[in-house]
C-alpha cells in the first residue's frame, strides 16, 4: 500500500504573496514532484497565468471561494490526482500544495478534509503556512475575519514584504498582534526562507497544538465556551459570511493594446475613486509600447506594486484582463472609469483625456 500523499494549504490574506512564493518555489524546483491546487475569487481567473511554470499536475479550481461552495470541487480534484497517480496516468505524487483565496477562511477546507474518511486514508493533511503581508497585516487582522483565521490555523507564518518596511516598530506590532491569535506558529522572513521543500513541510497537522478557538472550528469540542481575541460569531455558517458582505469583484476586459498613460491614468483614477474600499487589484495589461510583454499590474490595498512585464504572453489571449476586488464602494464608477479610458465610448461619461489630463490624478509609475 502507498505511503499517504501529504497535503500542505497555502493561505493568506489578498495579495500577501501566495502566487509569488508559489513560484519561487516552482522556479527552484522543489515542487517538480508535487501537484498545485489553485483557486481563486473573480470570474476572470489570472493566477494560473501568472504561476510561471504550466504542467498537468498545475491545477485550477473554477470559479468559487473554496471554503464556501468549492469544497465538493476541492473533493473531486484530489480524487483525480490520486487516480491519476494511481493509474500512473502522471508521476507518483510526493505532495500536494492547495493555495486558497485569498478570502478563504482555511478551517472548512480543513474540516472537509479531516472529515472525508476515504480521502484521508490516501491523504495526510501536512502544515498550513499563512502568508502575511508585513505593510497590511495589522489592518487587515483588525479588519477581516478570515486574515485572523488564515493565522489561527496556521503552523508556519511568512511574513512578506518586510523589505518595504523602514519602521521595526510597524513588524514589532504584527508580530505581537499575530502572537495574540497563534501562541505557537513558527515566524519567517520571506526575504530570509529558502524556497525548499522544507518550507511546505510542516510534519502532520497537529491539533492538540491549536488554541481552543481552532479547535472548535475544526470540529473538535473545545473546553471553552469561546476565546475573547477571536471576534467570531459561534453561528454554523460564519464562512459564508464574506459572500454576503460587502466584498464585491469586478472583472474589466479589454480587445486591443493601449498605451502605458492609459494604463498609469486607470490606476491613479481608481485609487482615487476606491480608496480605502480597494482590497486587491491585478490585471494583465497589453501595451502598445511592448505589445508582446504583457503588464502585470498589482494593488494590495493602498500599497501599489511597480508593473513588471512578462517575457512573453502566458496564453493566446491579449488585451486587458483585470480583476478588482473591494471592501463596499463603488463598483459601478470603476468600471464606468475604466471603459472610459480604455476607450469604450460611453454616454455621459468623461473621455479618455478628460480623465488622463486630471491635474488631481495621482502620480504614476515606473516600469521595471
Ligand atoms: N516588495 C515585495 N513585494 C512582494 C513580496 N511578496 C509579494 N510581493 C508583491 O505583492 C504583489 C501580490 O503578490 P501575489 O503573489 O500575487 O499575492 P497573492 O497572495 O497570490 O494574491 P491573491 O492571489 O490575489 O490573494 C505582487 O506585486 C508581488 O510582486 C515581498 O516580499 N516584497
Amino acid at each position: 500500500m502507498n505511503e499517504p500523499v501529504p497535503v500542505s494549504i497555502l493561505t493568506g490574506f489578498l495579495g500577501a504573496g501566495k502566487t509569488t512564493l508559489l513560484n519561487r518555489l516552482l522556479n527552484s524546483g522543489s515542487l517538480s514532484d508535487c501537484a498545485v491546487i489553485i483557486n481563486e475569487f473573480g470570474s476572470v481567473s489570472l493566477d494560473h497565468l501568472l504561476v510561471e511554470q504550466a504542467n498537468e499536475n498545475i491545477v485550477e479550481l473554477p470559479d468559487g471561494c473554496v471554503c464556501c461552495v468549492m469544497r465538493g470541487a476541492l473533493v473531486d480534484t484530489l480524487a483525480d490526482l490520486l487516480d491519476r497517480a494511481q493509474t500512473r496516468r502522471i508521476p507518483r505524487l510526493s505532495r500536494i500544495v492547495i493555495e486558497t483565496t485569498g478570502l478563504a477562511d482555511p478551517s472548512p477546507v480543513l474540516k472537509a478534509l479531516m472529515g472525508h474518511p476515504v480521502l484521508m486514508g490516501m491523504l495526510r493533511l501536512d502544515g498550513v503556512i499563512a502568508l502575511v503581508d508585513a505593510v497590511n497585516g495589522s489592518m487587515t487582522l483588525a479588519k477581516h475575519e478570515e486574515a485572523r483565521r488564515q493565522v489561527a490555523v496556521a503552523d508556519r507564518i511568512l511574513i512578506s514584504k518586510t523589505d518595504l518596511i523602514a519602521d521595526d516598530a510597524v513588524l514589532a506590532t504584527l508580530k505581537a498582534d499575530m502572537r495574540a491569535l497563534n501562541p505557537r506558529a513558527a515566524f519567517l522572513d520571506m526575504s530570509d526562507v529558502v524556497a525548499d521543500k522544507g518550507l511546505v513541510s510542516c510534519g502532520p497537522y497537529n491539533l492538540s497544538e491549536k488554541d481552543d478557538a481552532v479547535r472548535e472550528w475544526l470540529g473538535e469540542k473545545a473546553e471553552h465556551d469561546h476565546a475573547p481575541q477571536f471576534e467570531h460569531d459561534h453561528h454554523a455558517h460564519h464562512h459564508h459570511d464574506h459572500a454576503h458582505s460587502h466584498i464585491q469583484t469586478i472583472s474589466l476586459v479589454h480587445d486591443g493594446a493601449v498605451s502605458f498613460g492609459v494604463v498609469d491614468a486607470f490606476l491613479g483614477q481608481l485609487r482615487a475613486i476606491a480608496g480605502d474600499h480597494l482590497l486587491r487589484l491585478k490585471g494583465l495589461v497589453e501595451t502598445m509600447e511592448h505589445p508582446e510583454r504583457p503588464l502585470v499590474v498589482h494593488g494590495v490595498q493602498s500599497l501599489f506594486h511597480p508593473p513588471v512585464r512578462l517575457e512573453r504572453w502566458p496564453d493566446s489571449s491579449r488585451g486587458t484582463r483585470m480583476v478588482v476586488i473591494m471592501d463596499g464602494g463603488s463598483l459601478d464608477e470603476v468600471k464606468r472609469t475604466f471603459l472610459a479610458l480604455f476607450g469604450t465610448p460611453q454616454i455621459d461619461m468623461a473621455d479618455h483625456a478628460a480623465l488622463s489630463d486630471n491635474p488631481l490624478a495621482i502620480a504614476g509609475f515606473t516600469v521595471r
